[in-house]
């Protein structure tokens, strides 16, 4: 059995970006930039006033002197003249900034009458001015490659003058449920048997991370069924199985993968819940095979399958960040396997996080996987801790899932 890190360190050494594609800035919010998004123009474009007022020279500017206004510049009309000693032009925020003024006298600071203006409060140089680039330059790189496009990154965009964005496509993800046992929500359930709660939960867990799940029909415990998913995936990005992992008689994923020409990289990791996860490559399709426990597939899915789409979407893939917390009730000495509790979270009078993992942690509880706030990571040997002692956990609250 390897660990965690290590199965993880294997899965993305293996998967690569998918190729870009060009999408309307419209469509590109979410969506991972495949290049820099370089600025097509200087931001502002020329010095603007950020006030309503009158521009000026700095040194005609002391309290009680009256300027002639030889103009007006509304934002978007730049004024076509000098402005001269003695004199002022009208301008509004925006405005462009005319030719020999060099100060702003704010319109509350101003008093106009007809054709001239009055300082009421000395101007100081420069202010009020925006110098032309001062957010940014022609040719600027203001967007990053491999950065996942937020609202504010869309107006600086649009702002960088960009109708379009080229950014890597979505990740095409397979979904395979497989067990004799399972059926689709609504359908006919067999006797003794369940209804697959995986597909969903992680086509789910795909389409949050900015992936496009594809759910294939579920497949018996049936090996020829289980290999026919082979031709089903060519093209896809990933495929992700669950169940049939573990090493009963009716565990047949690995098996029936390998007639297809399955190369496994590995199998067993030393974690709970979810020891029979596989990894391997079909073709030119990675597969991760998670186990069919409910709670081990999605556990798997945050701390494999996530970094794994940021790979493929072109993100910097890397595990999930880890807080700091303090234990809500003891807990026991750990064996070889890094156990991941499933924790309610709260916040004590001191600010501190509490973690109080559920007291039965089966990995067929998926309401209580659900109703879980964190993780509570345990590592390998890990020895007993008391209430209040110091954990790390993973927030399943703010990963949106
Ligand atoms: N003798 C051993 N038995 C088991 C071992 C072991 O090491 N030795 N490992 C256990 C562990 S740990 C896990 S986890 C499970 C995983 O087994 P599989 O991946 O082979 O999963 P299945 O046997 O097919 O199913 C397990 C469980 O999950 C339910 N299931 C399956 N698919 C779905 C689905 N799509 N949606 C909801 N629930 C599903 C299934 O009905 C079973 O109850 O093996 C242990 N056994
Ligand atoms: O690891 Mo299994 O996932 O313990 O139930």
């Amino acid at each position: 059995m390897i660990s965690v890190e290590e199965a993880r360190a294997r899965i993305l050494e293996v998967l690569r970006p998918t190729p870009a594609e060009v999408v309307a800035l419209a469509e590109a919010w979410n969506r991972v930039t495949a290049a820099p998004v370089v600025a097509r123009l200087t931001q502002p474009p020329v010095d603007v006033s950020a006030m309503d007022g009158y521009a000026l020279r700095a040194a005609d500017g002391a309290a009680g002197a009256v300027l002639a206004v030889i103009g007006a510049a509304p934002a978007g009309h730049p004024f076509d003249g000098v402005v001269g000693p003695g004199q002022a032009v009208r301008l509004f925020t925006g405005s462009a900034v005319p030719a020999g003024a060099d100060a702003i006298l704010l319109q509350e600071d101003a008093a106009r009458d007809g054709d001239s203006v009055r300082v009421n409060e000395s101007v100081t140089l420069g202010r009020h001015i925006r110098r032309a680039g001062q957010d940014f330059a022609a040719g600027d790189a203001v967007i990053p490659a491999g950065r996942r496009i937020t609202a504010r990154d869309a107006g600086l965009a649009a702002a960088a003058n960009h109708p379009w964005l080229p950014v890597h496509r979505r990740p095409r993800v397979a979904i395979l449920a497989t067990g004799d046992e399972i059926a689709m929500p609504g359908e006919p359930i067999p006797p003794g048997g369940i209804v697959s709660s995986n597909s969903h939960a992680l086509a789910s867990l795909v389409r949050a991370a900015g992936g496009a799940p594809m759910i294939l029909p579920n497949a018996r415990d049936d090996a020829a069924a289980i290999a026919a998913v082979a031709d089903a995936v060519a093209g896809m990005d990933l495929l992700v199985t669950t169940g049939g992992a573990s090493v009963g008689d009716h565990d047949l994923v690995i098996a029936a993968l390998q007639s297809r020409g399955l190369t496994l990289n590995f199998w067993q990791i030393a974690m709970r819940p979810g020891k029979p996860l596989l990894f391997g490559q079909l073709g030119t399709t990675p597969v991760l095979g998670l186990p069919g426990n409910p709670v081990s597939a999605l556990v798997c899915a945050i701390l494999f399958l996530l970094p794994a789409l940021m790979r493929l979407s072109g993100l910097p893939a890397a595990a999930l960040p880890t807080t700091a917390a303090v234990l809500g009730s003891a807990v026991r000495a750990n064996d070889r396997r890094a156990d991941y509790l499933r924790a309610s979270i709260a916040c004590d009078a001191a600010g501190r996080l509490v973690a109080t993992p559920f007291p039965v942690q089966d990995s067929a509880m998926l309401r209580r996987l659900a109703n879980a706030d964190a993780l509570v990571l345990r590592p390998p040997h890990a020895p007993a801790l008391e209430e209040g002692a110091e954990v790390s956990v993973i927030r399943l609250d703010s990963l949106g899932l």
